[in-house]
């Protein structure tokens, strides 16, 4: 069986559709994407469709996990919401939320030997030891081994994660595509105007397509 891991789609579904052609999707294949789904891009609620009705999997990013509080009732109280949430908001299905309700945040696929994640794991820590925070917004571990979210806080995590499992994950559209021994980055920015990127094992290989156009400006 092909696994086909997507980087972040940000409501990208035309360039969804285009990159799973380009992957040559086929019955059969296992698809996961690795969150942030929604928000940023046109078409939140048609990513969220296809990918409930193809059966993808998926695990939950930074923004489906804000843009659920907020569909829940929980947002932080004074805080305003920004138009590309609202936009996610006023557009997904009960069917939708439904599904975006299920999302992990991490998964693990022994067969691959291999975690998806949207933004990373801090190395060294058990999995089940991780915490939310930097699952869904890691981006660096500072010289003194500190876990950050910022990119200029050090060295990007990806780098030190000595495995054992390969890990894929996104989040990172300032640093775009990464390759470590043992994690891959595969968010090259679509929104931004960039790629749409996929990983697919066992061949190993990376396919990506151009966005249409940048839907949100640097
Ligand atoms: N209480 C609250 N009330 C209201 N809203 C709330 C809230 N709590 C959270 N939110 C909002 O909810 C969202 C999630 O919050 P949160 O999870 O807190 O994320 P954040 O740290 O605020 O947002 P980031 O901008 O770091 O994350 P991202 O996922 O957008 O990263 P990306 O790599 O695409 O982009 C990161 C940056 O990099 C830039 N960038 C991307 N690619 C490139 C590139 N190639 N070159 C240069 N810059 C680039 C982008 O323009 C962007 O500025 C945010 O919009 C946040 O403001």
């Amino acid at each position: 069986m092909r696994t086909l891991f997507i980087g972040d789609v940000h409501g990208c579904s035309a360039e969804l559709d285009a990159l799973l052609m380009a992957c040559d999707w086929r019955p059969g294949d296992r698809v996961v994407l690795v969150g942030d789904l929604v928000a940023k891009g046109p078409d939140s609620a048609g990513v969220v469709r296809r990918a409930r009705e193809h059966g993808f999997q998926a695990v939950k990013g930074n923004h489906d996990a804000h843009v659920l509080r907020w569909h829940g009732g929980h947002a932080a109280k004074g805080k305003k919401l920004k138009p590309e949430h609202r936009q996610v908001l006023d557009t997904l299905s009960a069917a939708d939320w439904a599904y975006m309700a299920t999302l992990p945040s991490y998964l693990h696929f022994p067969d691959l030997n291999a975690l998806a994640v949207h933004a990373g794991l801090v190395p060294g820590v058990p999995l089940t030891e991780q915490k939310e925070e930097f699952l869904f917004n890691l981006r660096s571990i500072a010289a003194d081994g500190t876990p950050s979210k910022r990119l200029e806080a050090g060295e990007p995590w990806g780098s030190l994660w000595k495995g054992p499992e390969l890990v894929i994950f996104g989040h990172d559209a300032m640093r775009g595509l990464q390759k470590h021994p043992f994690a891959v980055g595969l968010d090259s920015g679509c929104v931004y105007g960039g790629k749409l990127t996929a990983y697919v094992l066992p061949e190993g290989r990376f396919y990506s397509v151009p966005a249409a156009r940048a839907y949100m400006a640097l």
